[in-house]
């Protein structure tokens, strides 16, 4: 590729991290300064700054990474720049990763008796579609280098997995994907928050089945 459009597609990126940032703080899906977003480049990544509002994010300030996790260019890095590489390594087709502290994933992640493998059942199609299992990684202290361990003993088989009193984190093979997943991640946790004292019929294995054979499902 050129080193024009490498820049460009660094440019692009640059500012589909501060449009999706600025989506999510809407969304009141991005509280305060919580949450970061990262996407692989040709040489390195892109990743949030640390302690920056994703609502308020300046393109340019965005820091750069090579792969060695050195610091190229912008303001340092969100504390959880290695939990992002631990996806990158483990999952090589991935193109863009979003950790967040929707309200609804995060009140999930804080109940008891959750099933580790997956702490949220297959209640809708899309969700059996864009994110499929989401094991439960054991709480760690925000930014503790353990927790990139915990997440590549998963990684390699799910896309999405959910902190314990934190939030979900997303990898997708592009930003989007990535943003459409959590999205929907979010709205399932909701549901699930809503029917937990009703009788819910979850989707029977044929259904599943189906739905990875039309879809190429994660579940
Ligand atoms: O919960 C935390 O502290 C981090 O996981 C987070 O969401 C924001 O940290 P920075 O990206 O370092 O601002
Ligand atoms: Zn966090």
């Amino acid at each position: 590729m050129s080193h024009i459009s490498t820049t460009t597609t660094e440019n692009r990126l640059r500012e589909e991290i501060a449009e999706i940032g600025r989506a999510f703080r809407l969304l009141g899906m991005a509280p305060g300064t919580s949450g970061n977003i990262s996407a692989k480049l040709d040489d390195g990544w892109l990743m949030t700054p640390t302690n920056a509002s994703l609502g308020a994010l300046d393109p340019a300030a965005i820091s750069k990474l090579d792969w060695d996790g050195n610091l190229l260019d912008g303001e340092p890095p969100t504390k959880e720049s290695f939990l992002h590489r631990a996806f990158y390594d483990q999952r090589p087709d991935t193109g863009g990763i979003i950790h967040l502290h929707a309200t609804h994933s995060a009140a999930v992640s804080c109940l008891n008796g959750l099933d580790e493998r997956s702490c949220l059942p297959p209640i809708t199609p899309y969700f059996v579609m864009r994110v499929g299992r989401l094991p439960l990684i054991p709480y760690y202290r925000p930014g503790d280098p353990a927790l990139g361990d915990a997440i590549r003993e998963h990684a390699k088989s799910h896309g999405a997995v959910l902190l314990a009193n934190h939030g979900p984190v997303v990898a997708g093979k592009t930003l989007e994907a990535a943003r459409n997943a959590i999205e929907e991640l979010e709205e399932t946790a909701k549901l699930y928050l809503l029917l937990r004292q009703h009788d819910v019929r979850t989707l029977g294995e044929a259904e599943i089945d189906e739905l990875r054979q039309a879809f190429g499902a994660h579940w």
